[in-house]
């Protein structure tokens, strides 16, 4: 079975120009490191905020490097530059609103500021996008908050399987399934 093609991108145009360390980044690869029992790759890019650059990035990740996860921080928020969603919305073939939910109603647990993330998830082609917030604290809250439906998803969608630690978070897959 051939690994599992992950990619990760940190939106941010402080990351990117080297204002400050990514840390966002990282702690998805280290929750995946935990998480994720079968064979995986991941491919990693720190790029600024922007219509162009997260559309850009997201379609090549899909198209040309065949990811059949990716995983954004950064750029959900209300500010000028904050323009994931955007990007999303020209990427996206399908929608997927219960991503985005249910990520803020379990951030909301945490902080009121969860409110402000317009974070959502889709898919293109055999390609699932999620989008976590820029704050490093949020990565673990997220993906764990979403992570048990993934790899069914990932089924539905003809990408790669995968198998994950159930002492970290267990898949859901339907009987049968
Ligand atoms: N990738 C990251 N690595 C480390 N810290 C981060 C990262 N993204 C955000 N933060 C922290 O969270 C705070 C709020 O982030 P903010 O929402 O302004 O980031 P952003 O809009 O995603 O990215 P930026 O403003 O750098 O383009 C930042 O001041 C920083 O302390
Ligand atoms: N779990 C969690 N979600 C969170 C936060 C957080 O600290 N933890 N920060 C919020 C804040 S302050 C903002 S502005 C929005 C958008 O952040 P972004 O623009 O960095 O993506 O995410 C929100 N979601």
């Amino acid at each position: 079975m051939a690994p599992a093609r992950i990619g990760i991108v940190t939106i941010s145009d402080r990351a990117s120009s080297g204002t400050y360390a990514d840390l966002s980044g990282p702690a998805i690869e280290a929750w995946l490191r935990r998480a994720v029992t079968s064979a995986w790759t991941t491919d990693y890019r720190v790029i600024p905020d922007g219509f162009e650059s997260v559309r850009d990035t997201l379609i090549d990740l899909a198209d040309a490097a065949g990811a059949d996860l990716v995983l954004t921080t950064g750029g959900t928020g209300p500010a000028p530059r904050d323009l994931t969603p955007e990007a999303m919305a020209g990427v996206i073939e399908k929608p997927l609103p219960g991503f985005g939910e249910q990520m803020r109603r379990i951030s909301l647990e945490e902080v009121p500021t969860a409110i402000l993330s317009r974070q959502e998830a889709g898919v293109r082609g055999r390609t699932l996008i999620v989008n976590l917030p820029g704050k490093p604290a949020s990565i673990a809250v997220c993906l764990a908050a979403v992570f048990p439906a993934i790899p069914y998803c990932l089924d539905l969608i003809g990408a790669a399987r995968i198998e994950t630690d159930p002492a970290v978070v267990a898949a859901f897959r339907p009987k049968g399934a």
